[in-house]
């Protein structure tokens, strides 16, 4: 693997690295192939069996220690995951904070990992164990490239697994710092295994015969692909995909709440966020204020250079996605929405900046249900506002897509929100807020998102568990990165039927 930017970067990267928005190389690293990927499941099969004999609190204790050294060095990670990705800076450090938040969560839980004693007749019994899986895979996209290996990692790790990482190839840089981490904590070396490569060393790792789980972050085609390699050896996953999700904004909403939550849910990392509630539906009676108070602060928001302090938007991951966002934004106005502001490339004054993949955000008015911006994931800054009129009809609207991912609601109608919430079909729902993320909350998708089929979602069915592709975050998550094994004793003597 050759690497040209350090992996224990140390502040002092000169400026031409730097500029990876500008079309510039920060690292350069060589594909895994079937070699690599077979000794690092190989390391981590080692690992594993040094890990799993480790007590609860033990594991706990070394993830602690890593939640530490990762909070004690937070900006020196968040400057590279700032150039890994574009992210600004003060959101990379955001990133930071729930990754050594979700290693602390884990880290309580570890110790209090336990099965159940259950009476049989004669003085028999029963018990059950709840055991790790073994070598687990992450795979991750590149939108939150540190936090995603470390909300995979950290309860894989506190049940006793061994996880081998593969980040994106856009954003290979942060997952080494974690590996590193976790062996300066005191996990043994490949515990934590990371190669690096695009689909074909993915999907390597996801028909290797030792690997006994997949959790994946990234689209809704990877993910069916995921599923199906995974499928063949009878695999669990996890699938945290893609969405298109609505928020819901009243007429009796505190307003500047409201537009500050429009604002949260849409031009996080540059819009590229799975959960973001892009359908903006608004009640008639204030659309026109919202939209006016949407529109003069989105065109406020700082573009530019993502390591400096100010500024509150980067660059697209790359050019093709750029190229990609802006042909929305195109097919937007064809089909006759109104850009209400940005939503075109922006060249910053910095002449080293000149070749970022820079926008303005994207304000989308006069939409309607069945245009291509509505309906599809763009998964860059343009918001589209729709209008609605009662509660009924917001709701069938806000449920017609084959995504579950988030949703959001503003009201100061408690009753309503609850109602409306029950309703709504997404795995992860906001009321008078938006992409917020305790560690102690699940996270994950219904539907296309990341769980049942789209058409399996019925009245009858609709609140029952569908975690069946996992959840991310929260105490649920413990149970998709272990086993239950039943022991059954015997305290008298064998009664036989032969
Ligand atoms: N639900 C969530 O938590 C969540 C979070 C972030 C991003 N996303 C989704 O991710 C998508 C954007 O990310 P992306 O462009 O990196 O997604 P992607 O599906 O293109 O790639 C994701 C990862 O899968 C790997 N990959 C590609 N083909 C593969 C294959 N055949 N087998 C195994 N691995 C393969 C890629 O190299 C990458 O590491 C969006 O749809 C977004 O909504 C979801
Ligand atoms: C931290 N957020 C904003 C909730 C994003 C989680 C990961 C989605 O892409």
């Amino acid at each position: 693997m050759t690497t040209q930017i350090g992996v224990s970067f140390d502040g002092s990267l000169d400026e031409d690295s730097i500029w990876t928005w500008c079309s510039r190389v920060i690292a350069t690293f060589s594909c895994s192939g079937e070699k690599e990927v077979n000794l690092a499941v190989e390391d981590a099969k080692a690992a594993f069996k040094i890990w799993r004999q480790k007590s609860g609190l033990e594991r706990g204790r070394i993830l602690l220690e890593a939640a530490r050294i990762i909070r004690e060095r937070t900006d020196e990670i968040a400057t590279v995951e700032s150039i890994n990705n574009g992210k600004s800076i003060l959101e990379a450090r955001l990133d930071i904070d729930t990754s050594w938040q979700c290693l602390e969560y884990y880290a309580g839980l570890a110790g209090s990992m336990a099965g159940e004693h259950i009476q049989l007749p004669g003085g028999s019994f029963g018990y059950t164990r709840r055991e790790p899986l073994g070598v687990c895979v992450g795979i991750g996209a590149w939108n939150y490239p540190f936090q995603i290996a470390s909300w995979k990692s950290a309860p894989a790790l506190a049940c006793g697994n061994a996880m081998v990482f593969k980040p994106s190839p856009f954003t290979p840089v942060t997952a080494l710092l974690l590996a590193e981490i976790y062996t300066e904590a005191g996990a043994p070396p490949g515990l934590f295994n990371v190669v690096q490569g695009g689909g074909a060393t993915g999907q390597l790792l996801c028909q290797h015969r030792d690997v006994a789980k997949v959790s994946f972050t990234g689209s809704v085609p990877t993910g069916t692909k995921i599923m199906e390699a995974a499928a063949k050896g009878i695999k669990p996953v996890t699938l945290e995909l893609g969405g298109k999700s609505p928020l819901i904004i009243f007429a009796d909403c505190n307003l500047e709440n409201a537009v500050k939550g429009a604002l949260m849910a849409n031009f996080l990392t540059q819009g590229e966020v799975c959960c973001n509630g892009t359908r903006v539906f608004v009640q008639k009676e204030i659309l026109d204020k919202f939209t006016e108070q949407v529109v003069q602060q989105t065109q406020r928001i700082k573009i530019g250079d993502p390591l400096l302090e100010g500024t509150r938007m980067g660059p697209l991951i790359n050019r093709p996605h750029l190229e990609r966002v802006l042909g929305f934004v195109k097919g937007a106005k064809e089909q006759g929405a109104k850009v209400l502001c940005g939503g075109d490339p922006y060249v910053p004054e910095d002449p080293k900046l000149k070749d970022g993949y820079f926008m303005r955000p994207c304000v989308l008015g006069n939409c309607r249900d069945d245009m291509t911006c509505v309906k599809e994931e763009i998964f860059g800054p343009v918001m589209s506002i729709l209008s609605f009129d009662t509660e009924a009809e917001v709701l069938e609207r806000a449920n017609n897509t084959a995504f579950g991912l988030a949703a959001g609601v503003f009201t100061r109608d408690l009753q309503r929100a609850h109602r409306v919430v029950a309703e709504l079909q997404a795995g992860v729902c906001f009321i008078n807020n938006y992409n917020v993320s305790p560690v102690e909350l699940p996270f994950g998708g219904y539907k296309k998102s990341g769980s049942q089929p789209v058409g399996i979602v019925t009245a009858q069915n609709r609140g029952a568990s569908r975690e069946g592709f996992g959840r991310e975050n929260g105490r649920v998550t413990i149970e998709h990165y272990s086993q239950l094994k039943t022991v059954c004793v015997e305290m008298g003597d064998v009664e036989s039927a032969f």
